[in-house]
């Protein structure tokens, strides 16, 4: 423990994780409190299968090493949130909707904390970090505007009888995230399952598991029942007991196809519903009629926030044969201007990929896209900076490969990097036949001044999610989600109430009963 002075300087979300006064820089921040979250406190683990190490991805340093929850404390975890259910689920919309409201307001006082906890355990630049601390509490802002809202339907029935609908919650529900918007993830799994009345039991990725803490302890300080969000951490195994918890009665996942397609399987065996925000390879159509400078900056939104570690990346970029030279110049011109470096410094734009093991596979498919023919324009090699704590982190350049084509492995799998694929096409039709050549369908976007074109293309895109003249903008009040394997059900949006509650039919009798004996 650090000396009482030391500690009482620092931010109350970093004291409470046992962080060093130095934190908020790269290179000093380590947790040293327990990282699970249960019955509202901080607590060890009741048993373990197993430890997980989390890094600094800029530094290669380890910042903790945690047991992976075992059975008994995946129990004593959903007991605590169904415990904590029992009285949530009794309150009205309003008064829930009145502690998501205050848990917003503490998020949006304490950005500043978490986006550089964020930040340091994801590598994304501080600058992306703030935008996905801002929509973490819009999110919660949005689902406490609409607790009080939520009803359900009044019928009238023949002689004076009636029959009303009630929306109730679910009960414990699970929450599984990935590792590239960690506390983004945790918040818009959240934020719709608790303004629906449910409880939820959080499991982070063990390559993130620091900023879900920091979302329970707010939770607990806006004034939610203690055991309400409770976080549990691990991989697959404890994902697994969670999964298969005879009490949990919903799962929501973003992680891979593979794992998502285990998820649904461990659900179908307890018929529980499911929530499935999966991968992509989502097509980026460029018409040769666009505002040229919109569409570079759109193409460079689609591919390199969070060093391309994002499922909705734009990463097949079909760009019309007239402006494809321009285009790309304009392109690789700005790839090269990206800053990369220290990702808590005001000026990068661009951090470290989140472990070494990732950083090997990505510039891998660089390796394999040139054996198959493809150009690199910029970028797709390692980049040491020059700041020597930085040396061991796991940074490379952005990557713009040309010359390639549909059949390419770098085209066709998510490589889940800043790599960016230049394709270019003749016709409206041919690209669409090739837009939609993909088991993916998460996203999409076009850009054109034709605006019917525009609404052509994007009726005929096969992608939960499309955007004109513009990409990766990602507004709360808009539902989020897959067409094909990229998954379904929806985050975000009025539509997502549905998916973390259920419908009771009550049929009122007024008069006798008419027997049939
Ligand atoms: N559609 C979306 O919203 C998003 C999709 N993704 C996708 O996620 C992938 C990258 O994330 P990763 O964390 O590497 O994915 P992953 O599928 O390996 O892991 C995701 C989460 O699932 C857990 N898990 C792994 N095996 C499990 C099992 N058998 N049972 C229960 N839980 C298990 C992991 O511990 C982690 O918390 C990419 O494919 C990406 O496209 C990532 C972010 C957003
Ligand atoms: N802010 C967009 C979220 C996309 C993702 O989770 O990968």
């Amino acid at each position: 423990m650090l000396p009482r002075a030391g500690r009482a300087a620092l931010p109350p979300l970093l004291r409470a994780l046992g962080a060093a006064p130095a934190a908020m820089s790269t290179g000093s921040f380590v947790v040293s409190q327990p990282l699970n979250y249960r019955g509202g406190a901080r607590v060890q683990p009741a048993d373990a299968s197993g430890s997980e190490t989390a890094f600094e991805p800029a530094t290669g340093r380890v910042i903790a090493t945690f047991a992976c929850s075992g059975e008994k404390e995946v129990h004593l975890a959903v007991q605590d949130a169904k415990a904590a259910f029992k009285i949530w689920r009794q309150k009205s919309g309003l008064e829930r909707g009145r502690i998501l409201l205050e848990a917003a307001r503490i998020i949006r006082e304490r950005k500043e904390e978490i986006a550089t906890v964020e930040t340091i355990n994801n590598g994304k630049s501080i600058l992306e970090a703030r935008l996905d601390i801002d929509t973490s509490w819009q999110c919660l802002e949005y689902y406490a505007g609409l607790a009080g809202s939520m009803a359900g339907e009044h019928i009238q029935l023949p002689g004076g009888s009636f029959g009303y609908t009630r929306r109730e919650p679910l009960g414990v529900c699970v929450g599984i995230g990935a590792w590239n918007y960690p506390f983004q993830i945790a918040s818009w799994k959240s934020a719709p399952a608790l303004a629906c009345g449910n409880a939820m039991v959080f499991k982070p990725s063990p390559f993130t598991p620091v900023s879900a803490l920091l979302l329970a302890e707010i939770y607990t300080e806006a004034g939610a029942p203690p055991g309400l969000f409770n976080v549990v951490q691990g991989g697959a195994a404890t994902g697994q007991l969670l999964c298969e918890h005879r009490d949990v009665a919903k799962v929501s996942f973003t992680g891979s196809v593979p794992t998502g397609t285990k998820i649904m399987e461990m659900s179908a065996k307890g018929i529980k519903p499911v929530t499935l925000e999966l991968g992509g390879k989502s097509p980026l159509i460029i018409f040769a009629d666009c505002n040229l400078e919109n569409a570079v900056k759109g193409a460079l939104m689609a591919n390199f926030l969070t060093q391309g570690e994002v499922c909705c990346n734009g990463t097949r970029v079909f760009v019309q044969k007239e402006i494809l030279d321009k285009f790309t110049e304009q392109v690789v011109q700005q790839t090269k201007r990206i800053k990369i470096g220290d990702p808590l410094l005001e000026g990068t734009r661009m951090g470290p990929l989140i472990n070494r093991p990732h950083l090997e596979r990505v510039l891998g498919f660089v390796k394999v896209a040139k054996e198959q023919g493809a150009k690199v324009l910029c970028g797709g090699d390692l980049y040491v900076p020059e700041d020597p704590k930085l040396k061991d982190g796991y940074f490379m350049r952005p990557c713009v490969l040309s010359d390639c084509r549909d059949d390419m492995t770098c085209v066709k799998e998510e490589i889940f990097g800043p790599v960016m694929s230049i394709l270019p096409f003749d016709t409206e039709e041919e690209v669409l036949e090739r837009a939609n050549n993909t088991s993916f369908g998460l996203a999409a976007g076009v850009f054109t001044r034709d605006l019917q074109r525009a609404h052509r293309v994007v009726a005929e895109l096969q992608a939960g999610v499309c955007f004109i003249n513009n990409y990766n903008v990602s507004p709360v009040e808009l539902p989020f989600g897959g067409y094909k394997k990229s998954g379904f059900g929806r985050e975000n949006g009025r539509v997502t109430i549905e998916y973390y509650s259920q419908l009771k039919t009550v049929c009122v009798e007024m008069g006798d009963v008419e027997s049939a004996f």
